[in-house]
């Protein structure tokens, strides 16, 4: 090794940097701020073929101005390898009357042994073989001779091979050794007119590989450079700028290094052009078994099913050693025969689904966690996006189903129902969602693999509900399960059971006033951003699919109206810590538009904080029976701040009123009765009717909306205050229609005479 002591102030350091090393002045000696390495071939000698132009010429340049003794050999010639040169001669004189040593060898390398003892005879030893030379005999295949192919093959391939394994012993004796191959994008890639090439050029690949590992223990490395330069062989191919601008020199310091005895790699393929260079590495998809079952055979049938999994290239990964490729074939094999016994009893569909930091980042830009596409850093809570505690890690898991479902086993479910086409999916509403967090997940990203499972398919009259559960493992630990009510419209009466033991049920949320209510204005393009979570349902997203279904416009996906809720919820009683939800559980019971406000109502009952939610602009309730049961509750006043902004609208208030009316109701059915009229109250804020109430007191019901039957026979407009003050007495309902506070349509006496039933009602 030789050094260069480099003396002075920083600036020099730093001039030195840049420089070109070989050009560098230096005062060997002087105690300097900084010492560079400069690396060295001293002592080593090397072979060079077809070194007497172009890339093989700056490769012996360079290796010998650094050092090394170099035999460069030259063939001579046209890029057809006909006539003769004596171009080495003239390589060799440049290096001599630069003070390097080094001697022309005229052999064809297809007699790669006279070239080897070339450089025994002159040197009396060989370190680094760079197997350069290279002919073209470009035709069409069509046109192209076996001679044209032979060739080829002898000049690159055997000659690589001839010289290569003449210097093989040696090598090992020696426990030293560097070979450089050359191929070629034509052989990586393909090329038009170069089969004969191609197929030499990636048979070089091939030898490669397998010396690398034949040599690795003799400390013998075995390396290929994809060169693009400017050369005889490329000359009249490449446009004159461009051939200008790739000069072998830009190439050469990167082959240079791969001859080093610093070089760290063995086996790779490296790429290299106008001074920049890369790694080319084979990858292999995750692949499929053939079939789904063990005992099932191999068919035509089965292999075009599993087709698009085989050639899905999204989680492919590199192999290092042909042992791993075996590896994983066990593995994958074993895997699919303890799934197939797991799954002897209930046909469970199986599939991967791999995450990262940028899943994370759309699922948190979809669900609203992120306040603003343009934010990059996630205002609520910080660290969803980023942490092993972030919900958004732990929600999207959910999208890992949902993937899924909007291709294979949506289909076969789709069939279950008796859903004929996939067109129909407008009809298949995202009906109930359970979540259960069995353990964190790690970190940003990883890879989930799901079992996926009808559990029941009810009969609900007019429309089937599907239960499928999914279990969701990581590194093949459980790490979430997750139920699914798929709601599909029109496809009941099929005469199938209308309830399921195995479905977790909702919870109705007490009868009192909420304890706590956030609201959040979801934002118009809410459903086109959720959906690049990975639920491409077109009823979120195709104006025509949607009204065909019998919607205003497209609606939004259940799981991100349930992403605010949750949030909300996290936000009150959570401390903002995802990793405190222990389970979720939903029901979606109205469409929620993009673009509406949602409003989240909670009630603190020990760790299970009930919930519901409502859009501000029709009072509708869009989840209902809902809950999030947490490892523990975290009070949080400061929450709201970070999170959507607290409920401003009064009209929420009225819900804890209907409440208790709605006790009243139960505990006095003859006074319920005695009245015996369907009122509607219309709730409204700023003269806008955000809510509506029914009194059923023929029916006994008190519940959100329009009545479910019929007219009201009295409709009753007003604030939610003004309600209050109504029933609490301070409001008398005469007077309050005379001063126009009140306004009635329908019977007043009637509308009076629930006096007594609000007032015992009013105590909030
Ligand atoms: C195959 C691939 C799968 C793909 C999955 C979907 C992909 C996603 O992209 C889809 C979505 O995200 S859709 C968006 C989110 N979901 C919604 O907007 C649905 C909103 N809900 C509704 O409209 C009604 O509740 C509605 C229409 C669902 C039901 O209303 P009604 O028909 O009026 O029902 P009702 O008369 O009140 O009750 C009938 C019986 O059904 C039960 N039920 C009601 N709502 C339910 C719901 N949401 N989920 C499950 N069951 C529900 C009732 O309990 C009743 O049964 P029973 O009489 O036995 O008690």
């Amino acid at each position: 090794m030789h050094t260069i002591k480099a003396s002075g102030s920083s600036s020099l350091y730093f001039k030195y940097g840049c420089a070109s090393i070989t050009t560098v002045n230096f005062t060997p000696g002087l105690a300097g701020i900084a010492t560079m390495e400069q690396l060295r071939f001293d002592g080593r000698v090397a072979v060079v073929t077809g070194a007497g132009g172009g890339l093989g010429k700056a490769y012996a340049l360079l290796l010998a101005s650094r050092g090394a003794k170099v035999v460069v050999n030259d063939l001579g010639g046209g890029r057809d390898g006909s006539g003769k040169s004596t171009f080495a001669d003239a390589v060799v004189q440049e290096i001599k009357s630069k003070g390097g040593e080094a001697v022309a060898d005229y052999n064809s390398v297809v007699d790669g042994e006279k070239i080897i003892k070339t450089a025994i005879d002159n040197f009396g030893r060989i370190d680094i073989i760079i197997n350069n030379a290279g002919i073209l005999r470009d035709k069409s295949f069509t046109k192209m001779s076996e001679q044209d192919w032979d060739l080829i093959q002898a000049v690159h391939l055997k000659g690589a091979f001839k010289t290569t394994h003449a210097a093989w012993e040696i090598f090992r004796k020696q426990k030293y050794g560097r070979v450089i191959m050359t191929s070629s994008n034509a052989g990586l890639f393909g090329n038009f007119g170069q089969a004969n090439y191609s197929a030499a050029k990636m048979g070089l690949v091939g030898l490669a590989n397998t010396l690398a590992i034949e040599g690795a223990k003799y400390n013998i490395k075995v390396n290929t450079i994809v060169p693009t330069a400017a050369s005889r062989l490329t000359e009249d191919i490449l446009p004159p700028e461009m051939f200008q601008a790739m000069k072998p020199d830009l190439i050469a310091p990167v082959v240079a290094y791969m001859a080093h005895e610093s070089f760290p790699d063995n086996g790779s393929v490296i790429d290299s052009t106008l001074g920049f260079a890369n790694k080319t590495h084979l990858v292999r998809s995750q692949g499929a078994v053939l079939k789904k079952k063990p005992a099932d055979l191999v068919t035509i049938e089965s292999v075009k099913e599993a087709w698009p999994q085989v050639v899905n290239m999204n989680n492919a990964t590199h192999k290092e050693k042909l042992a791993e490729v075996t590896v994983e074939l066990v593995e994958k094999l074993q895997e699919f025969e303890e799934r197939s016994k797991l799954d002897s009893a209930n046909e469970a569909y199986w599939s991967t689904y791999n995450y990262n930091a940028k899943d994370l980042a759309l699922y948190a830009l979809g669900s609203r966690m992120i306040a603003d596409e343009s934010e990059s850093v996630p205002v609520v809570p910080s660290r969803c996006v980023g942490g092993t505690e972030g919900f958004s890690g732990k929600y999207s898991s959910c999208q890992i189903f949902w993937r899924y479902l909007t291709s294979r086993e949506s289909l076969r479910i789709t069939q279950c129902l008796g859903v004929a086409e996939h067109s129909n999916i407008a009809y298949i509403l995202h009906g109930e969602q359970y979540i259960e967090f069995v353990s964190d997940f790690p970190g940003t990203e990883g890879e989930f693999t799901i079992r996926n499972y009808v559990v029941d398919i009810l009969d609900k009259g007019s429309s089937a509900v599907a239960i499928v559960n999914s279990e969701i493992f990581q590194n093949k630990s459980l790490v979430l399960r997750t139920q699914q009510h798929i709601f599909v419209l029109g496809q009941g009466g099929f005469g199938g059971p209308r309830n399921s033991n195995k479905a977790v049920n909702v919870a109705a949320a007490p009868k009192r006033a909420p304890d706590a209510v956030v609201e959040q204005k979801t934002s118009e393009d809410q459903a086109a951003l959720y959906r690049l979570s990975g639920d491409l349902n077109p009823l979120h997203i195709d104006p025509n699919v949607a009204t065909a279904a019998g919607h205003l416009k497209p609606i939004l996906h259940g799981l991100a109206s349930l992403g605010f809720s949750v949030r909300h919820v996290l936000a009150k009683y959570g401390g903002n810590d995802s990793s405190l939800v222990k389970a979720v559980k939903a029901r979606f019971a109205k469409p929620v538009l993009p673009g509406q406000t949602l409003v989240t109502e909670m009630w603190v009952e020990d760790t299970r904080v009930h919930f519901q939610t409502k859009t501000k602009e029709t009072g509708n309730v869009v989840i209902s029976g809902a809950f999030v049961d947490l490892k523990k509750v975290v009070k949080s006043d400061t929450a709201a701040s970070a999170a959507p902004s607290q409920q401003s609208s009064s009209a929420l208030k009225s819900d804890g009123l209907f409440a208790k009316i709605d006790e009243q109701v139960k505990a006095n059915p003859s006074l319920a009765k005695s009245i015996g009229a369907v009122f509607l109250y219309n709730i409204t804020e700023n003269g806008k009717t955000v809510k509506q109430w029914t009194l059923d007191l023929k029916a006994g019901l008190v519940h959100e909306g329009a009545p479910k039957s019929g007219k009201p026979d009295t409709t009753m407009t007003l604030s939610d205050e003004d309600l209050i003050a109504l029933a609490s007495g301070t409001l008398n309902p005469q007077t309050a229609f005379l001063k126009g506070k009140l306004k009635i349509a329908g019977n007043l006496m009637l509308a009076q005479k629930l006096g007594p039933l609000l007032k015992s009602g009013s105590k909030l």
